[in-house]
């Protein structure tokens, strides 16, 4: 008899998924290659930014008390007493009605409380002496870059778990950070299942596929922010498989398989999972496609069972495994983000269960679309190419119409969310 499986909410799957997320540890890494990785700790300001009141201007700096009488009709002259480029400094006090060129970047000489832009001015020699005339008054503060106006010291600029972009890459190296703590990517093992699999660089043969499965999670983990490791392409044979499954875990935070999950003849992972003394967690889902995606956990280590049909295997990924690799990254938003968009095509198809359909989000006269991408069916590989989400369309209905505000699973946002949905 084939074994009835319950099927459990997506919710309550990714909730029992969620319990045995763990957080990894941390390591350092030089600046250079810190993109890309996940803050290990607050990144916290050490200092001021800027650390002294600058200049924002090529011009000269001045004291704006001597400027109360300046007008066109009145140019004022002041005595330029120095002149300094970015990173030096005027070691003097400036007295009344005196100036300094500066240069943008520059330190505000003290004294100084204003600059006037090189545009602004007129240099002129009086009895031998370098001046520069002012056409107008100024206001103490005028065109002052001031210390702290960026940045304080102690502000927390970005959180433990942030995604390193180039903005981050830039506030760590203002504060000095040759060597960045970032948080030890987890290592996830792919073993992909089936005997009609051929190897990339085979030629096809009858009745056989090439493995994309593989290099596609391959892919998916790199986006989550893990490290892959590919143990290979296996047969549907039980004890190589298992052994491959046991021999795996020890060497990965995470094991992915793919394949074999389901009701067939040569559906092995249930019975590796028994074999191993593994605690399934969940083997149906009320969702398509990835509807037999089965979970595991044996001593705390989780072992997602993706379906060999890609586009299952693809959003069964994105749902459980992600969020669990970004806790390990201390995300805590590991979550991908639900969005509203407008939906760009009808979806007649009733819908009994929660669907999850590979869709294209762009802008159309200013509003977000949501539009699926190709085939709606979980063994299709065109619709993943051009997918940035994935349409969330709760099952129980008849079908969507074009223009019905939709829910839309961000698929490339690195900023995530709190909760699942
Ligand atoms: N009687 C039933 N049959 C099926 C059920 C069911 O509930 N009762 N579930 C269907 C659903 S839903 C899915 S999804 C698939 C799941 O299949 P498995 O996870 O067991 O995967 P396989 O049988 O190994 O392969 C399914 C399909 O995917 C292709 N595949 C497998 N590996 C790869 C790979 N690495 N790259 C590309 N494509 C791959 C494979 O050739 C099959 O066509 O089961 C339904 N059946
Ligand atoms: O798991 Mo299947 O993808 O629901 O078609
Ligand atoms: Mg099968």
């Amino acid at each position: 008899m084939v074994e009835r499986r319950k099927p459990i909410k997506v919710g309550e799957a990714v909730e029992r998924t969620m319990q045995y997320a763990i957080s990894g540890d941390v390591r350092s890494i030089s600046i250079e290659e810190a993109y890309g990785h996940f803050l290990g700790e607050d990144l916290v300001a050490d200092h001021d930014v800027p650390l002294f009141n600058r200049s924002p201007y090529d011009g000269f700096a001045i004291r704006s008390e001597d400027t109360k009488a300046a007008s066109r009709e009145n140019p004022l002259p002041l005595k330029v007493v120095g002149e300094i480029g970015a990173g030096s400094v005027f070691s003097e006090t400036v007295r009344e009605n005196q100036a300094v060129r500066i240069m943008t970047g520059a330190q505000i000489p003290d004294g100084c409380d204003a600059v006037v832009m090189l545009e602004l001015t007129k240099e002129v020699q009086i009895d031998g002496e370098t001046h520069v005339r002012i056409k107008r008054s100024f206001q103490s503060g005028d065109n002052i870059s001031y210390k702290g106006e960026d940045v304080k010291k102690l502000d927390v600029l970005a959180v433990k778990g942030t995604f390193i972009n180039p903005g981050v890459v830039a506030l760590l190296a203002t504060f000095g950070y040759k060597h960045v703590p970032v948080s030890q990517k987890p290592t996830v093992g792919i073993i992909a299942t089936g005997s009609e699999l051929l190897k990339i660089d085979e030629p096809l043969q009858p009745g056989k596929i090439r493995n994309s499965n593989a290099y596609m999670i391959h892919a998916q983990i790199k986006r989550a922010g893990a490290t892959p490791i590919y143990l290979g392409q296996f047969s549907d044979d039980f004890s190589t498989c298992y052994q491959q499954v046991h021999d795996a875990l020890e060497k990965v935070d995470f094991l992915i398989t793919t394949g074999g999950v389901s009701v067939g003849d040569y559906d092995y992972l249930p019975d590796i999972y028994k074999k191993l003394g593994a605690n399934v967690l969940f083997n149906k889902i009320g969702m398509r496609p990835g509807s037999v995606t089965t979970i595991a956990e044996l001593d705390g280590k989780l072992l997602f069972g993706l379906s060999g049909n890609p586009s299952a295997c693809y959003v069964g990924f994105e749902l459980f495994t992600r969020p669990v690799i970004r806790t390990f990254l201390h995300c805590s938003n590991p979550y991908l983000k639900f969005e509203k968009a407008i939906l760009g095509a009808n979806f007649p198809k009733p819908n009994p269960f929660d669907r999850f359909v590979r869709a294209h989000l762009g802008y159309e006269g200013g509003r977000l679309v949501a539009t699926p991408t190709g085939l709606d069916k979980s063994s299709a590989v065109s619709s993943l190419a051009l997918s940035n989400i994935l349409l969330y369309l709760p099952g129980g209905t008849r079908g969507y119409e074009k223009g019905m505000e939709v829910d839309v699973v961000l698929l490339e946002d690195q900023e995530g969310t709190t909760n699942f949905k």
